[in-house]
């Protein structure tokens, strides 16, 4: 790896890890590039893995299957305690990496390895204390549960989060004992090796933690194998329809991490500096590329005028650039096409009568390094309707849509008008109201009088079409082991025969 500044980092290491090692794939189904979003650069040309390297992986994972569902819990808690202690050390040299292959900003990049290191920690914990049940029966009999692990274990990731996504994944899996291979969006493939070489760092035998490289064919191997025992998407509705079907074919349990719309409400009786703030966080983290973002801002009719005027000028003050720089709030986008993506939605929006309060143009940063690079100004966008494309389609990038409502009924029936359902804000200063309307939002996180924060002790994932299953939280043990019961008979049979 080489200089870790603007402009002049490349990869020339391969990018595939298998048998604890840096591997290039044995066969590939074409190549891809990796980019710089900061200057358009290509940091990495990589072959995307066929069949056979895909084979071989699985291989590789049922290997350390073998050894590693063996070892104690408190076993498995000393190597992600270990490895979570190697992030923690190697974080600012993980957040450049991304910062250089996703483009959010260097200042967001270290909380979101923060986040991944308190993932394993907090699945080192479980995995010292996971125990199963002991039920006593009539005569002495008894039955026991064992929760045992799945085995072999896909993670298929998107390019918002590349390396929190690889740990949210992987410490869960591995602390319930299974194996995991891991494919990174073929966007953002670099950071994901940096995990799996802390993993064997940390202790894990060779083959625990793998990486193939690749696109929707890679994926497709992957899902289709018939030793992978179960598969987690991170990823848009339509890919996970895919992960679905595939899934369906071969019986395996999934979770799917998907798409959203979400909404967020702003009663008149908020605290407006913490609302304002909570709706920047919901729209401009990673550059509005988040899955779970509040981008449906309902503002109450009496505060709308004070609350847009407040928002515009937080909006107009965010440092847009190089995203390495210490101050710099908000980097690219992730490539030349998804801007031009998300650009097209602003003018659409514009099209259908919205206005735009200010940004969703093209940025071209003064420094000439970054003037090939992807960015735009973040947008505010009023005079919004339910039915417009802005308000109902996800649009992953930085583009708030504020509407105003009336009342609470109202504002609850509105935002529950969609087919996704990952998240969801209130902010106001009715404690029971909070709770009221968070009772009735039909979304899998809610959160109230903040936004986008991401405590790993809490669950996290969909209702409707934003997906099912979760990440975080003690809950997600469940979706990566299954239950064995075991019924022991203490007397004799007695037979029906
Ligand atoms: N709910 C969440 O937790 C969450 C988190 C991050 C991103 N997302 C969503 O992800 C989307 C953006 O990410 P993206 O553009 O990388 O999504 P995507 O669906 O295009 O790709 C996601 C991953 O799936 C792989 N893939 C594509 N086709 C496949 C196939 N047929 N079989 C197997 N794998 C296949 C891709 O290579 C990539 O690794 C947005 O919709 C966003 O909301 C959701
Ligand atoms: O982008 C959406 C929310 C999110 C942020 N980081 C991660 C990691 C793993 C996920 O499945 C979702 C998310």
């Amino acid at each position: 790896v080489a200089a870790m500044s603007t402009g002049t980092f490349v990869v020339s290491q391969p990018l595939n890890y298998r048998g604890g090692a840096r591997v290039e794939p044995v066969d590939a189904s074409g190549t891809e590039k990796a980019f710089e979003p900061a200057t358009g650069r290509v940091i990495a040309t990589f072959a995307c893995s066929g069949e056979k390297e895909v084979n071989l992986a699985v291989e590789n994972a049922k290997a350390a299957f073998k050894l590693w569902s063996k070892k104690s819990g408190l076993e498995r808690c000393q190597v992600l305690l270990e490895a979570a202690r190697i992030i923690k050390e190697r974080k600012d040299e993980i957040a450049t990496v991304e910062t250089i292959n996703n483009g959010k900003s260097i200042f967001e990049a270290r909380l979101d390895v923060d986040t991944c290191w308190q993932c394993l920690e907090y699945y080192a914990g479980l995995a010292a204390s996971m125990a199963g049940e002991h039920i006593q029966l009539p005569g002495g009999s008894f039955g026991y549960t064992r929760r045992e692990p799945l085995g072999v274990c896909v993670g298929i990731g998107a390019w918002n989060y590349p390396f929190q996504i690889a740990c949210w994944k992987s410490a869960p899996a591995l602390a319930c004992g299974n194996a995991m291979i891991f494919k990174p969006s073929p966007f953002t493939p670099v950071s994901a090796l940096l995990l799996a070489e802390i993993y064997t760092k940390a202790g894990a035998p060779p083959g625990l933690f793998n990486v193939v490289q690749g696109g929707a064919a890679t994926g497709q191997f992957l899902c289709h194998h018939r030793e992978v025992a179960k598969i987690s998407f991170t990823g848009s509705v339509p890919t996970g329809v895919k992960i679905m079907e595939m899934s369906a074919k071969g019986v395996k349990p999934i979770t799917l991490e998907l798409g959203g719309k979400s909404p967020l409400i702003i009663f008149s009786d908020c605290n407006m500096e913490n609302a304002v703030k909570g709706a920047l966080m919901a729209n401009f983290l990673t550059q509005g590329q988040v899955c779970c973002n509040g981008t449906r801002v309902f503002v109450q009719k009496e505060i709308a005028d004070k609350f847009i005027n407040e928002v515009v000028k937080q909006t107009q003050k965010i440092k847009l650039g190089d995203p390495l720089l210490e101050d710099t709030r908000m980097g690219p986008l992730i490539n030349a096409p998804h801007l031009e993506r998300v650009l097209g939605f602003v003018k659409l929006a514009k099209e259908q009568g919205a206005t735009v309060l200010c940004g969703g143009e093209v940025y071209v940063p003064e420094d000439p390094k970054l003037k090939h690079g992807y960015y735009m100004t973040p947008c505010v966008l009023t005079n919004c309707r339910d039915d417009m494309t802005c308000v109902k389609e996800e649009i992953f990038g930085p583009v708030m849509s504020i509407l105003t409502f009336g009342t609470e009924a109202e504002v609850l029936e509105r935002a529950n008008d969609t087919t996704f359902g990952l998240a969801a804000g209130v902010f106001t200063r009715d404690i029971q109201r909070a709770h009221r309307v968070a009772a009735e939002l039909q979304a899998g996180t809610c959160y109230i009088n903040n936004y986008n924060v991401s405590p790993v002790e809490l669950p996290f994932g969909g209702y409707k079409k934003s997906g099912f299953g979760r990440e975080n939280g003690r809950v997600t043990i469940e979706y990566y082991s299954q239950l064995k019961t075991v019924c022991v008979e203490m007397g004799d049979v007695e037979s029906a025969f």
